[in-house]
């Protein structure tokens, strides 16, 4: 497991920057935030190559420990070796994931959060930087 952060208190209209360097092999990374591990409003999965998926953004929820339906983006502004940024903020009715290039992912808050409590980085990711502005 990579890096995780609890107890955060980042509210609506907040943004959690997230920089680092993608692995020159890496098959997949993950930024997971929301109430804590079970309870993901977004999980956030970008795949080079893993789960059949090449790559594909993959973002999902979580409540309960149980999955929600998948959304994929197959504009994929990331490159294996690469530095990136990844910023994320909210409301209460969706979720903004700005990437590099000016792309944006909007994705559904499906748990109504009104404040994000818990952040974490998984997979091939080397962190450089968490910023919460
Ligand atoms: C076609 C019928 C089967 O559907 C497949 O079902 C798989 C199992 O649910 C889906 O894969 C899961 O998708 C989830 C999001 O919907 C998560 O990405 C599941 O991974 C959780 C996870 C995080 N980590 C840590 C990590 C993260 C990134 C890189 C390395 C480790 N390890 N496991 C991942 O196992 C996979 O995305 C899904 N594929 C499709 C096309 O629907």
């Amino acid at each position: 497991l990579g890096l995780v952060a609890t107890h955060l208190n980042i509210q609506a209209g907040e943004c959690i920057k997230v920089k680092g360097k993608i692995l020159p092999e890496a098959k997949g990374f993950a930024v997971n935030v929301g109430k804590d591990r079970s309870n993901l409003v977004l999980h956030f999965n970008p795949r080079f190559d893993s789960h059949g998926d090449v790559n594909v953004i993959v973002c999902n929820s979580m409540e309960d420990g149980m999955w929600g339906t998948e959304e994929r983006e197959t504009d994929f502004p990331f490159q294996q070796g690469d530095k990136t940024e990844i910023c994320i903020s909210f409301d209460t009715a969706e979720l903004t994931v700005k990437l590099a290039g000016d792309k944006k992912i909007m994705f559904p808050n499906r748990l109504g959060l009104e404040n994000i409590e818990y952040l974490s980085v998984e997979g091939d990711f080397a962190i450089k930087a968490i910023k919460f502005s």
